[in-house]
């Protein structure tokens, strides 16, 4: 494995990063309290810049302004909307360099992924303003003489928004995109790692002319929790949508009885993939590499349990290991470095017990295994380790980094069986050339998004979510804007015919 160094590139537009200020009504402010916290580039844990530590009382302020701003914004046209959203993702396509090089600074993926995430972010402005125009009620024949019914959707009101560091920009935008089209404003929550992809977001939200209160950003690191507390019990928040832990999703949901709000969770996974001995063996192999290493392993859609059929797992192994062999460590911004540090040190502290645990009950690493001292704390090997049994912490939780286990098995009814004994739901994927096995074991396995000969299944057109512990909802897709409306019925009484 080769190493890198590590230098941050200049923004083309400096303004696009914003420091000590959060985006509320359409204006850059600090905290009340005047208090700040640091962000570190998790390459080089040098300091990156200070961000407001906003808290209930400066939320509470963006809520008022997101509710006054709803008044006028829910009955634009939603043309205009959908104008709004295309300038939105015009804006991000026209500034996507100094996007990428914010997000490879504060996220540590490599410019390359960078990039491709500001594409997959802005795709979900692009798709929901063209949504937006075509949010449909419908007519409905009544059983009842004389009543006609139609439904109108409605946009649900002021929404929360809560996201991770892992795609700074996307997880936001797939939220945002829909929200807006629908007619809601928002009030984004911040991830503590990576605000200032947020931040620029909001300084090109205001170029494109979105009105004051309808997109504001709040920050926090450590009162984030009490943030939460706050956007789940206000009453005039109607509207929860969060991505990340299922722990955190569940103390969320709890949080909201309170106030009965219409809730979208995308929470954990710990996606089984499975190659069976009639896959084509290289397309397996590079399904593997993509669905298991994408972003260092830190996606909810990581490959988590690899089963491989035993009539080829040495031959699989053996190629998986060569692969990951190639691999480039180091800075995201270094030319041919093709995976970067984990996000902090607990992260890689994950990934060490995952690593020891494996081996303490017979695992084999057969490449990696070690950290990178001479990189930076947080910088880990991409690992693979053979002979992976179910009762190791690798199978059993979501590893979230670069760690491929390899665990063997011989029937299908055999890893059907173990790859739904989980807790959760997101994505699995399966690699087979039996067209028969491909209908039965992709209505088998137990989760919402499955990738059959593919490792890669993320697409602004199709459905994002999970079933079981991953939660619930959709983002995305023809179904993403369900999530920001209310249907309203309304019957009309006593329309007869002309006779
Ligand atoms: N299903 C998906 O689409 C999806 C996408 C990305 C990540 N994830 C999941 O997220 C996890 C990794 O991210 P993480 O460890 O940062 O998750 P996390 O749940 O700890 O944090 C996610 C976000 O929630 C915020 N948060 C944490 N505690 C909170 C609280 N009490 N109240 C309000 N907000 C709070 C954090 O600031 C962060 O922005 C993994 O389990 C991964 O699978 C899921
Ligand atoms: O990490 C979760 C989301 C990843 C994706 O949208 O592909």
């Amino acid at each position: 494995m080769a190493y890198s160094s590590h230098t941050v590139p200049p923004l083309k537009d400096k303004s696009l990063f914003k420091e000590n200020v959060a985006l509320v009504n359409g204006k850059w402010v600090g905290a009340k309290s005047g208090k700040t916290f640091d962000v570190h580039d998790p390459a080089s844990m040098k300091l990156i810049g200070t961000v407001p530590e906003m808290d209930q009382a400066d939320v509470n302020e963006a809520i008022d302004h997101a509710s006054a701003a709803f008044k006028g914004f829910r009955n634009t046209l939603a043309r205009d909307r959908a104008r709004m959203l295309r300038r939105w993702h015009d804006l991000m396509v026209e500034n996507k360099e100094d996007l990428a090089t914010l997000i490879t600074w504060e996220n540590g993926k490599p410019t390359a992924d960078a990039l491709g995430e500001v594409n997959y972010a802005a795709s979900f402005f692009e798709w929901f303003s063209e949504e937006a125009p075509r949010i449909y009620g419908d007519a409905i024949p009544s059983t009842v003489a004389g009543n006609r019914i139609v439904t109108i959707k409605q946009p649900v009101g002021v929404c929360a928004l809560i996201t991770p560091w892992n795609f700074p920009a996307a997880m936001v935008t797939r939220k945002i995109g829909p929200a807006l089209a629908a007619g809601c404003t928002v009030v984004a929550k911040a991830p503590g790692e990576t605000p200032f992809t947020s931040l620029a977001l909001g300084e090109l939200a205001l170029r494109a002319g979105i009105p004051p209160g309808v997109v504001n950003f709040v920050t926090a690191l450590d009162n984030t929790p009490s943030i939460g507390a706050l956007l789940c019990e206000h009453p005039s928040i109607k509207k929860l949508s969060f991505t990340g832990s299922t722990n955190v999703g569940k103390l969320l949901m709890k949080q909201s009885s309170s106030t009965l709000k219409k809730l979208s969770f995308e929470l954990g996974g710990n996606a089984p993939l499975i190659v069976f001995d009639d896959a084509d063996l290289d397309t397996a192999v590079a399904g593997t590499i993509t669905s298991k290493f994408r972003t260092s392993g830190q996606t909810c859609v990581c490959a988590n349990r690899i089963y491989v059929q035993s009539g080829i797992y040495e031959q699989f192994a053996q190629k998986i290991a060569e692969k990951v062999n190639g691999f480039k460590i180091g800075s995201g911004y270094e030319k041919g470095v093709t995976h970067g540090p984990l996000i902090h040190s607990r992260a890689v502290s994950k990934v060490e017990h995952h690593i020891q645990d494996a081996i303490s009950k017979g695992g084999k690493v057969i490449v990696g295994g070690q950290r990178c001292p001479g990189l930076g704390e947080n910088y880990h090997q991409p690992t693979v380790i053979t002979g992976v049994t179910r009762d190791m912490a690798i199978t059993g939780e979501e590893t979230f980094g670069p760690v491929a286990g390899l665990i063997k098995f011989d029937t299908e009814e055999e890893v059907i069986k173990a790859a739904n004994d989980a807790d959760v739901g997101l994505a699995g994927y399966f690699f087979s050339g039996d067209v028969k096995r491909v209908w039965r074991v992709a209505e088998a396995l137990e989760v919402g998004m499955v990738g059959i000969n593919t490792g890669a299944i993320s697409d602004v057109v199709a459905p994002f979510g999970g079933v079981k512990w991953s939660g619930f909802g959709r983002e995305g897709s023809k179904y993403g804007v369900d999530e920001y409306v209310a249907i309203k019925t309304m019957t009309f009484g006593g329309v007869h015919p002309v006779m």
